[in-house]
């Protein structure tokens, strides 16, 4: 299978080299794509690769109709709709780590190109005027930098900033004082930063709750002749505040390289003397491009041909050594899902998953997500997968436990399904036989020992002599050859249930032939 890539935005060619190299991938660059054309070409790809100039909107996704993937060559992801991706089943992966060092030296480069006019004074000197007067500068040693978000970038930033013998207050839901403390600097709230500050920068991503965080009223309690740096997204800093800011003399100047609108060649802080700004230029060195495009290409690739993603954005990333200790059991738990999907009846409004033995120290939340896409793929098709799982069952208003528990029934590990609808709860158990591959070894009370895999019919019926041989004759009769079977009782003369493998997926009519059968009370067939 060929699997088809579209890059829609200027990516570095050293850095697509994995996909260029790949067998099985075909890769095609159209940078220069309007919307709606990307929207009517979309749904011939399995994977899409952008930067931040290509809106991947609701509308673009939900054209893609093989589209597994859009990996991001950087870090912000806010040029994505993640939710329609989600819904759709569509991974998202970045690269978080290969721009970070261009970021924050960018972010330097502008500090330092702020304090000193120089974009203003090479303009001036463009000019013909030797202007010294206009462009007297003030130094970096001994003001406090405030930064706000304390990631990758931002602690770069604040790295850097002691080098120029800048004091450092900071900022991040995140940073704990053993982290600020070794890092060098001070650490406070938001009101704490924005307080002390000499220079402000920002390196949050842009979410609900960052957006226009920098607006009037926290301007207005910064210092007089405070300087703003933005070199992380657009709208963190309200705009329209920072300009009147600007204009009444609170703010003595701001340097920008990104903004809400981009492009943005015809905006009014651009007008303004005191900004200096460059256009979304943060991540662009050679470096940092090769780096990006590596990453990113790396994990289309991985995830095209093996499933995984190192860098998932709307996926929790499970590390290496997590994933191969619960890979063996992502087989058993899909099929303990889609075996419950066969003998469940009603609408699901309740999962509940207990993990016991081996699974109970393990993050088993992959498992989960496996789970569920087993419970929901026979009804909703073959476009649930680990990504709109969780999703399209959260949408659904089932609610999904998970549950580590002790009682592990002698079995070293033990995985339980728990189904609830309106008609009642039904109960299948698995484990991972050493050796032996995956078992289902019990389904509501009943103790069976079955291979998931395969066509099985599971019957319930009365517990009395001779019946084993009246099913065994209906099969028969009925042209099913039976490759194994066991049965399982809750009491002498009691409620029994059969689980038969055979050949072939029972028709309606063959089940309601087995039926007749006196003892029988129901027959289910299951595709596993
Ligand atoms: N101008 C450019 O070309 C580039 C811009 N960026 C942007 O820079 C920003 C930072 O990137 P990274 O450091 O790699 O991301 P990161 O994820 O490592 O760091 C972001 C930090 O912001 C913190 N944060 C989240 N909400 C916050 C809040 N309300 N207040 C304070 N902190 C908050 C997080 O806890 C996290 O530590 C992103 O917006 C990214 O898109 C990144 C690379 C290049
Ligand atoms: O990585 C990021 O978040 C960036 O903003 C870089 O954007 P770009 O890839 O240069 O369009």
């Amino acid at each position: 299978m060929t699997f088809k890539v579209l890059i829609s935005d200027p990516l570095s060619e050293d850095g697509i080299q994995p996909l260029r190299e790949a067998d099985n991938i075909e890769v095609d660059v159209d940078t220069k794509l309007s919307a709606d054309e990307l929207a009517e070409k979309i749904d011939q790809y399995d994977a899409l690769l952008v930067r931040s100039q290509t809106k991947v909107t609701r509308d673009i996704i939900s054209n893609a109709k093989q589209l597994k993937i859009i990996g991001r060559a950087g870090v912000g992801v806010d040029n994505i709709d993640l939710s329609a991706a989600t819904e759709y089943g569509i991974i998202v992966v970045n690269a978080p780590d290969g721009n970070t060092n261009s970021a924050a030296e960018h972010t330097v480069a502008m500090l330092m190109s702020l304090s000193r006019k120089i974009p203003q004074a090479y303009a001036a000197l463009q000019n013909g005027k030797w202007d010294r007067k206009s462009h007297v500068g003030v130094e970096l040693k001994g003001k406090t930098l405030g930064v706000i978000g304390m990631g990758r970038i931002g602690e770069e930033v604040a790295t850097r900033a002691k080098g120029q013998r800048m004091q450092v207050i900071a900022y991040d839901p995140f940073l704990t004082k053993e982290r600020a403390d070794k890092l060098g600097v001070d650490f406070g709230s938001v009101e704490d930063v924005i307080k002390a500050a000499d220079f402000i920068t920002v390196h949050t991503p842009l979410i609900k709750e960052t957006k226009h965080m920098i607006d009037k009223h926290a301007f207005a309690k910064m210092k007089d002749g405070v300087r703003i740096i933005n070199c992380a997204r657009g709208g963190i800093i309200d705009e329209d505040a920072l300009f009147d800011a600007i204009e009444s003399g609170k703010v003595a100047g701001a340097a920008l390289d990104v903004f809400e609108e981009e492009p943005a060649t015809d905006h009014r802080l651009l007008e303004l003397p005191q900004v200096i700004a460059t256009p979304h230029l943060g991540a662009s060195t050679v470096e940092a491009q090769e780096n990006v495009a590596i990453d990113v290409s790396h994990d289309v690739v991985r995830y095209l041909t093996e499933d995984v993603a190192r860098n998932p954005v709307n996926l929790p990333s499970v590390p290496k050594e997590v994933m191969s200790k619960i890979e063996p059991y992502f087989h058993l738990s899909e099929k303990l899902g889609t075996f419950l999907t066969h003998v469940t009846k009603g609408v699901i409004e309740e999962i509940n998953i207990y993990y016991s033995g081996d699974l109970i120290d393990l993050e088993v939340a992959p498992l989960t997500r496996n789970t569920i896409k087993g419970l929901l793929k026979r009804h909703l098709g073959d476009h649930v997968n680990d990504v709109n799982a969780s999703y399209l069952a959260e949408k659904r208003g089932v609610q999904v436990n998970e549950n580590k528990s002790s009682s592990t029934k002698g079995f070293t590990n033990l995985l339980t399904v728990e189904v609830k609808t309106k008609e009642g709860t039904r109960t299948v158990s698995g484990t991972l036989l050493n050796g032996l591959g995956p078992r289902i070894v019990k389904v509501d009370s009943y103790s069976v020992d079955v291979i998931p895999e395969g066509y099985l019919v599971f019957v319930s019926h009365n517990d009395r002599p001779g019946v084993i041989g009246k099913v065994g004759s209906a099969f028969a009769e009925n042209d099913i050859n039976i490759a194994a079977m066991q049965v399982g009782r809750s009491n002498v003369g009691g409620d029994a249930i059969m689980m038969l493998t055979v050949d072939k997926y029972l028709t309606d009519e063959q089940l309601e032939q087995l039926e007749q059968v006196e003892e029988i009370n129901t027959v289910t067939a299951i595709e596993l």
